[in-house]
């Protein structure tokens, strides 16, 4: 049996070693399904309220569409941002500037990656306490459920997080364009920080300056098709540990749900070209709560897969955060604790994805009885 333990970033390697994790029989949902099954095991098998259907889903809502150029132009855009930031913390964003092109070709190579056999793919394991590779993140007990969904994880900036071995040689060109698309997904990042930093009254450099050289990973997440979808949890809700995360989804299905302020699971339908982007815990602790973090979750389906490729941006390990003095006031009192990131990014990824508990973490006045 071979245990997996996964988180991204370089600094997390000792946690394997500190304790014995035992996952029990973790199976690759893409092998399941190649078999046939028409029931699922027991371990994917969700309780009632944390299923994917149910009266909570609002198929009808739809996340803002942010236009990137309009952004530098005036105040409209800046203003829908600013909407888009605290009304929902997530939007798609077109006319980013990243070619067509590159968004196909990784999006190709990242499925033809997933459809190799899989002990090709088991050339890349995360390995038990690992960090990267194919496989299973944020599995850390026997008895916890799990998603039908398949990862390959990478770090990729700065180069000190890479784990070069772990780079998928097949398909042919998948490291180039994993590489010139990453360079492209961190400009759009720093572009959209410099906005965001904008739209909260402060000069558009705040965030940049103080990332330093900013951390960047890469999860590709592959949702085979499930014979009770209704049952299963594509990828558990959570919030993401990212300041920015920017993700690419195939046109395949909606998969991706948003919480939204009501409490709603709202669908993100694809938009060709598009990149969806969502604010992470960092934002939510730097602007006191005035953004915040949202929790998010993936579905599947009956019949089709469904592929995102998923860039997490987040200050370097070593940068101390806390909510910035301008958005601590009487009316807004401290709401986080001042922390270095390097150790929040340690907590994440050896949580498990549980909504937005993770952040209990850096609460001053963390909800009590849970
Ligand atoms: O696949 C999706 O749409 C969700 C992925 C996601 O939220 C993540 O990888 O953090
Ligand atoms: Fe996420």
């Amino acid at each position: 049996m071979r245990s997996r333990f996964c988180c991204i970033g370089g600094a997390y390697a000792m946690a394997a070693a500190e304790n014995e994790i035992k996952i029990g029989q973790v199976d690759d949902v893409q092998e399941l399904h190649r078999t046939g099954l028409t029931t699922v095991p027991d371990r994917y098998i969700r309780d009632g309220d944390d299923r994917p259907d149910g009266d909570n889903v609002c198929a009808l809502a739809h996340i803002p569409v942010i236009d990137v150029g309009d952004l530098p132009r005036g105040d409209d855009e800046l203003d829908k941002l600013r909407l888009a930031c605290e009304e929902w913390g997530f939007f798609q964003v077109v006319n980013h500037g990243i070619a067509h092109e590159l968004l196909d070709e990784m999006e190709k190579l990242t499925r033809e990656f997933f459809m190799l056999p899989l002990e090709e793919k088991e050339k890349y394991p995360m390995a038990p306490g690992g960090i990267q590779g194919y496989g299973h993140a944020f599995v850390f007990s026997e008895d916890q459920k799990l998603d039908w969904c398949n990862m390959l994880a990478l770090g990729v900036e700065p180069a000190s997080i890479r784990q070069p071995k772990l780079w998928p040689t097949a398909p042919a060109r998948f490291r180039e364009t994993l590489e010139a698309y990453s360079a492209e997904v961190r400009k759009l990042c720093r572009t959209l920080l410099a906005h965001i930093a904008e739209t909260l009254g402060l000069a558009p450099a705040t965030f940049g300056d103080m990332f330093g050289e900013a951390v960047q990973a890469v999860r590709m997440n592959f949702y085979p098709p499930c014979p009770r979808p209704e049952l299963v949890m594509g990828l558990s809700a959570h919030s993401d540990g990212s300041a920015v995360t920017v993700l690419q989804q195939d046109m395949s299905c909606a998969g991706l749900q948003v919480r939204s302020k009501a409490g709603a699971w709202v669908p993100v339908h694809p938009v060709q070209h598009a990149l969806v982007v969502n604010l992470g815990d960092t934002l939510e602790v730097l602007t006191n709560g005035r953004y915040k973090s949202v929790e998010h979750r993936a579905v599947v389906n009956g019949e089709q897969d469904r592929l995102s490729v998923v860039t997490f941006y987040a200050p370097a390990y070593d940068v101390e955060l806390g909510p910035l003095p301008e958005f601590v006031t009487d009316e807004a009192p401290c709401r986080y604790r001042r922390f270095n990131h390097g150790e929040y990014s340690r907590h994440y990824v050896t949580s498990r994805l549980e909504g937005k508990k993770t952040l209990e973490f850096a609460m001053v006045n963390p909800p009590v009885g849970r």
